[in-house]
């Protein structure tokens, strides 16, 4: 009875959903208006919508319901009540490797064809497995932290205590089960933070030197800020993005990791800010460009859905527009870091070749760093140096 329970409203939820909104945020207000829904309830549906959205347009044609009872069996390695009332054969084999339970669904349904859960293949980044990055929508990413310079000791002692599951990923990585609840456990939240693995591997492309004067031109609540002082406190920062509320976020992250030498501004860079900053040169440039985000969507499933090709070309000309009023700030020999969390190659090693052609710079180098493989972010990043 629980699981034709959890079926209702799973499909009272999907009926309401508003494709174009962040399927956490809509969950969350929909959570508030609904009381009655104890904790278990609500876990348990975001369960299912999750790992509904994970099976993109595979077998598009079929019931939610049946989609649903696929998505259950491919994504769980654990029996559960749900597949266990609806679909117990398959309840039983849920503990066997994807490409096994792969391999059952397709008996089931001819229709089955594992590329139809990425719907914009044509577009790939050519240095990526797309078998590969198809297998890992099943599996949910970890949570990863960056723990302070330090601090690594004091953190590792306290979950250890905890009894929480987590791996030690290097000196100041820790991964955890998605869901994880640290700000409860750690007290003090200036000494660590929530960051991808990827995303902190693009910090190894910083490369500071001391009093260099760095800008993080898309900066939004500065992640990518707090790994470059991590990596060098004694640098002069600039920090900038096109919205005010997140420059906010940034603000209260910088206070509490203890950083309060920088400069910030609210700056719109696909126009000419020359007003603002006609006598800025940097000895590095940060460009963590607005992108697709489709290297994340491993997080954020209901994307797959809610994306369409012509986003891309949206996306390539802000990214363009941005870098024209950028990269006139950078000194020659100095890098501009250019990062995505896109796998298109519109996004990628293209707008890399169109950077190279349009301003003077050379490709130090580039890398598409492969978080599909490791149950993290995948990411692109380049070292352009200006000659
Ligand atoms: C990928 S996010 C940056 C993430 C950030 N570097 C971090 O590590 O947390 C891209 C940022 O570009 C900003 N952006 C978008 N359009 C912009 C514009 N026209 N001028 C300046 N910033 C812009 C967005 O507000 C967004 O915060």
């Amino acid at each position: 009875m629980k699981a034709i329970h959890q079926l209702a409203t799973f499909q009272n939820i999907i009926a309401q959903y508003p494709s174009d909104q962040p399927l956490s945020r809509f969950l969350a207000a929909f959570y508030r208006q609904n009381k009655q829904m104890g904790s278990k309830d609500r876990r348990i549906a975001s369960r299912l919508l999750y790992n509904y959205f994970r099976l993109g347009n595979i077998l598009k044609e079929e019931s939610p319901q049946q989609r649903l009872i696929v998505a259950e069996f491919l994504v769980n390695n654990q029996p559960n009540s749900f597949l266990n009332h609806f679909k117990p054969e398959w309840d039983e084999l849920v503990h066997l490797p994807l490409t096994e339970k792969i391999k059952i669904v397709e008996e089931q349904f001819p229709a089955f064809h594992l590329a139809d859960v990425f719907p914009f293949s044509d577009h790939l980044t050519s240095v990526l497995d797309p078998p590969a990055f198809y297998l890992s929508f099943f599996i949910q990413p970890d949570l990863y932290i960056r723990i302070k310079r330090g601090q690594e000791k004091g953190i590792i002692n306290l979950v250890t205590d905890a009894g929480i599951n987590f791996k030690i990923i290097n000196q100041q990585t820790l991964a955890f089960p998605n869901g994880t609840k640290l700000d409860q456990l750690i007290a003090d939240k200036g000494i660590y933070e929530v960051q991808d693995i990827s995303s902190q591997k693009v910090g190894t492309y910083f490369k500071p030197n001391k009093w260099d004067k760095w800008w993080d031109c898309c900066a939004a609540s500065g992640g990518k800020s707090l790994l470059l002082h991590d990596e060098q406190p004694d640098i002069k920062l600039l920090v900038t993005d096109n919205r005010e509320s997140i420059l906010e976020n940034l603000k209260e992250r910088f206070a509490l990791a203890g950083i309060r030498n920088y400069q910030l501004k609210i700056l719109d860079l696909t126009l000419n800010q020359d007003q603002y900053l006609h006598d800025y040169v940097f000895d590095g440039i940060i460009y963590d460009a607005p992108c697709s985000g489709s290297g994340t969507w491993g997080r954020t499933p209901e994307m797959i859905a809610q994306f369409a090709d012509h986003k891309i070309k949206f996306f390539t000309e802000l990214q363009r527009k941005i870098a024209i009023n950028v990269v006139k700030h950078l000194k020659p020999g100095k890098p501009i870091i250019y990062i995505t969390c896109s796998v298109f190659k519109e996004e990628n090693e293209e707008q890399v070749a169109w950077l190279v052609k349009t301003f003077d710079l050379e490709v130090e180098s580039q890398e598409l760093i492969k978080g599909y493989q490791a149950k993290a972010d995948t990411m692109f990043v380049a070292r352009l140096l200006k000659r």
